[in-house]
């Protein structure tokens, strides 16, 4: 086995190297990252993982998948919003109590919310406590090559400044498209992922388009369903926190005076809902109000009566993907529970009345 320089477990007081993987809503962060997780290596794995939406879906589907490199204890969630906005309140304590557990781990992955600026989080290991223990291993950037290559990250400036027009308070040209290169501009490594649902001149212009949308250079490989050799992931050796000056947010390059970023662009919320009989129907309807709407994303489980296993809902776009992942636990209650996120106009009576529906 080879290590990095940053990343060899045998050396006393070396830094414990720690990945960072960022990358829009359902790029394919979460399936990446248990692909890792299977194929460790032998590295005992702590993951830190933060959602948008308060529903915590990944971290409930990775402590599912039972990978022996990565403990339920080593799995810590931070729900108190994206992890670009609550790096002093909770990033920093959540290291800094994990750095003090015993048994520290040999790696820590970290799975931004795929609405996170990957920036702040970037700079805050080069706090004085994080920098003398932790570095940055390298930045994975995860891109769902179908949405590149349906467009969903091209700016549609008619829509853009339509939106601007009805509310004086949209400062960007497009928070879709400026995340999208802002979480680009912050990778070493970039994933085109779900190379599945395209043929090859397909992947081949998006690699060009990706590759327009960033002045770095970084690395570029392919992949389906997240399946990059652990290898290949972990064990980069950057010291990204030492290189954040060179891959400034388009929102740090606009408010270098310190405005504060926020996510007032995008919404979510959580729908509750009774046991889904016919789960075909509701998925299909789910369908119809994901792209009626322009629901960016949504997932969840439901509890399907007579099954002993849960459904997991997976909508990125208009792609839905149901499977039973696991087993409902003894004493686990059996609910239906779907987080929808949207942007900012999201029309939430509606869409929240039409899930209820396609649910009866
Ligand atoms: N066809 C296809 N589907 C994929 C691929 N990778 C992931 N998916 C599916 O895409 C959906 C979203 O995947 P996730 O891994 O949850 O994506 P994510 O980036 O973690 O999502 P968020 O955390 O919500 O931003 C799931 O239904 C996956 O099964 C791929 O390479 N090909």
């Amino acid at each position: 086995m080879t290590f990095s320089k940053t990343g060899d477990r045998k050396t006393p007081g070396a830094k414990i190297p720690a990945t960072v993987i960022t990358g829009f809503l359902g790029a394919g962060k979460t399936t990446m990252i248990r692909n890792i997780l299977e194929n460790a290596d032998g590295r005992r794995i702590a993951l830190i993982i933060n959602e948008f939406g308060d529903l915590g879906v990944d971290g409930d589907v990775l402590k599912g998948c039972g990978a022996e490199a990565c403990s339920e204890d080593d799995i810590i969630e931070l729900t108190n919003g994206c992890i670009c906005c609550t790096v002093a309140d909770d990033f920093i304590p959540t290291m800094t109590r994990l750095l003090e557990r015993e048994g520290r781990p040999d790696h820590i992955v970290i799975e931004t919310s795929g609405l996170a600026l990957p920036q702040p989080l970037i700079a805050a290991f080069n706090w004085p406590d994080i920098r003398t223990q932790v570095t940055v291993d390298g930045v994975i950037t995860v891109v769902d090559s179908a949405a590149v290559a349906a467009g969903r990250f091209a700016d549609d400036h008619d829509k853009v400044d339509a939106a601007r027009a009805e509310d004086d308070n949209l400062d960007h040209e497009s928070p879709i498209e400026e995340l999208f290169e802002d979480q680009l501009t912050a990778a070493d490594l970039i994933v085109l992922n779900k190379t599945d649902l395209l043929d090859a001149a397909g992947i081949e212009a998006v690699r060009r388009e990706v590759a327009s949308r960033t002045t770095r250079k970084p690395m570029m490989i392919e992949a389906a369903n997240g399946a990059v050799p652990a290898s290949v992931l972990l064990g980069l050796g950057v010291g990204t926190e030492d290189d954040i000056a060179n891959r400034k947010s388009h929102h740090e390059m606009e408010h270098e005076a310190g405005e504060e970023h926020d996510h007032d662009e995008f919404a979510s919320f959580v729908v509750e809902l009774g046991p889904i009989a016919d789960t075909t129907a509701f998925v299909s309807r789910l369908k119809e109000i994901v792209s009626a709407h322009d629901v960016l994303r949504l997932k969840g489980f439901a509890d399907v009566p007579g099954k002993p296993m849960r459904l997991l809902i997976q909508a990125v776009g208009t792609r839905i993907d149901p499977y039973f992942d696991r087993a409902w636990a003894a004493g686990e209650v059996r609910r239906t529970r779907l987080v929808v996120i949207g942007l900012h106009d999201l029309d939430e009576a509606a869409v929240r009345a039409a899930i209820v529906a396609a649910a009866a």
